[in-house]
């Protein structure tokens, strides 16, 4: 039968009350949490739309695999179990875990950033880039100019590499100068948009002829792998495993924060084909992580890693958690907020200029639709514009073209009643949009300022 939203395609097991807070209590705590709704508690918030990230529904299956944790200190049964599934999977040789995905980003970029080279990537990512920038390395975008522009929506692949820009590139700081190439897929600052197989094709193949390696982030590779089968002609018929092979056809490496794309709450690993690379990141697993089979993770957590991963790749999982994501960006298109559109994969992201238009950028329109939002519903969601872009070597601070806020549906959590509440917290917000204020900072740390920043009112 046909539905023009795929229906929940588990049923319910064991459920967690939610608390609602009044309206006043709801300003005291953001207040109390200076305007930054990552300093709220989750006790205040009703519906927690901040991210994604560790933040799912595990299964019966995987809660059943944390009862088999092999709680070894070397050697355990369930490293074995995920690192076996990551090879099936994605097809990759060696794999290291890690706590998260920026335990991995780290050893790699420890190995292979040195001061004075520079790393492409299809946008940046916060911690990706703070890796590189803390080993020396330069950051640079080239991710394709459409990405940039919130409502250009006529582009099915708002991830892909601008592949002139990678070249230029090359040719002007020269291929020994890039170690790698960082392609996300999906682009998460982007919107969650996805990179297809022809351009990841390209991508290797421009990077191959120069000696360059790719390194997936591949956190949420599945959402990328169901925009290829939905929209890029050639692989409708084509099982969401067989394109995430091709997909890692076009890779020599990947990092991945398992608390996204591997349906749990806590993992992530770096995996390669390059003997070479694989003994360098043994050897610095065990100073910042743990041993080479385990990595910061309990042997639980990795049975759960390695269930969930194979989950992950059912048509019906992935159709329903897309389409979760496409109905509340409908809602919200509909009523005429401005989202970013094509609408991505794990989040809707609000175009806070738009929404905002009389609060300039210095004055953090994103960060206040954020906290205004939560004061409106008790729905908390997250701040990703000129906060969380943060300032470059010289101390200024970015401005990039995005100003948005992200509302980030966790896997298997909420209902779609729960995404009804949501839209019309929304709208309730931007009805009243004329009298928000900007803020400015009350406190910025040096590095990552988003995740601890505190702000007044204006
Ligand atoms: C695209 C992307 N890469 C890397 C990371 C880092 O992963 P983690 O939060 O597990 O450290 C995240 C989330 O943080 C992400 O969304
Ligand atoms: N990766 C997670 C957690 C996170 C959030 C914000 C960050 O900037 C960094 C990490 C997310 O995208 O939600």
């Amino acid at each position: 039968m046909d539905y023009k939203y795929m229906p929940e395609p588990y049923k319910v097991k064991m459920v967690e009350p939610l608390r609602i807070l009044e309206k006043e209590e709801r300003l005291e705590a953001i207040k109390k949490a200076g305007y930054n709704t990552f300093l709220l508690n989750s006790r205040d918030v009703y519906i927690d739309l901040l991210t994604d990230s560790g933040t799912n529904a595990m299964s019966d299956r995987q809660w059943a695999g944390i009862m088999m944790g092999d709680e070894a200190y070397a050697g355990s049964e369930n490293f074995y179990h995920l690192q076996e599934t990551v090879q099936e999977i994605m097809g990759l040789k060696y794999v290291v875990p890690t706590h998260q995905g920026r335990g991995a980003e780290n050893i790699l970029s420890q190995i292979l950033v040195k001061p004075g080279t520079y790393v492409p990537g299809n946008m940046y990512f916060t911690t990706t880039r703070a890796h590189q920038e803390m080993n020396g390395g330069t950051f640079v975008d080239v991710v394709i100019d459409d990405a940039h522009i919130s409502d250009k929506e006529d582009v099915a692949f708002k991830g892909n590499i601008d592949l002139q820009k990678y070249e230029n590139l090359i040719n002007e700081v020269g291929a020994e100068n890039i170690p790698y190439i960082c392609v996300g897929v999906t682009v998460n600052l982007a919107g969650g948009q996805p990179v297809s197989m022809k351009n990841l094709r390209e991508v290797y193949e421009l990077s191959q002829k120069n000696g360059i390696r790719v390194m997936f982030d591949c956190t949420r590779y599945v959402e990328n792998a169901y925009f290829i089968k939905t929209k890029e002609e050639g692989y409708q018929d084509k099982t969401i495993a067989e394109i995430v092979k091709e997909m890692f056809s076009y890779a020599d490496g990947a990092t991945m924060s398992g608390k996204k794309d591997g349906i749990v709450n806590i993992g992530g690993f770096l995996a390669m084909n390059e003997e070479d690379l694989y003994h360098k990141a043994c050897a610095l697993v065990v100073v910042y992580e743990g041993m080479p089979s385990y990595g910061g993770m309990s042997g639980r957590d990795m049975e759960a890693f390695a269930i969930g991963l194979k989950e992950a790749l059912d048509f019906n999982y992935i159709k329903h958690r897309v389409e979760q994501v496409e109905y509340l960006g409908n809602k919200l298109i509909e009523a005429g907020i401005p989202i970013v559109r094509p609408i991505g994969g794990h989040a809707v992201f609000l175009d806070a200029k738009k929404f905002l238009p009389h609060i300039p950028q210095n004055e953090y329109p994103a960060q206040v639709l954020a906290a205004e939002i939560y004061i409106e519903s008790g729905v908390r969601t997250m701040e990703r514009g000129n906060v969380s872009a943060g300032r470059n070597k010289e101390g200024k601070e970015y401005f990039p073209k995005l100003e948005l806020v992200r509302l980030t549906l966790p896997r298997r959590v909420y209902s779609y009643a729960h995404l009804d509440f949501v839209a019309q917290a929304i709208i309730n917000t931007y009805n009243r949009r004329d009298e928000i204020k900007g803020l400015k900072f009350s406190y910025e740390a040096p590095v990552l300022r988003f995740f601890t920043g505190r702000f007044e009112r204006l």
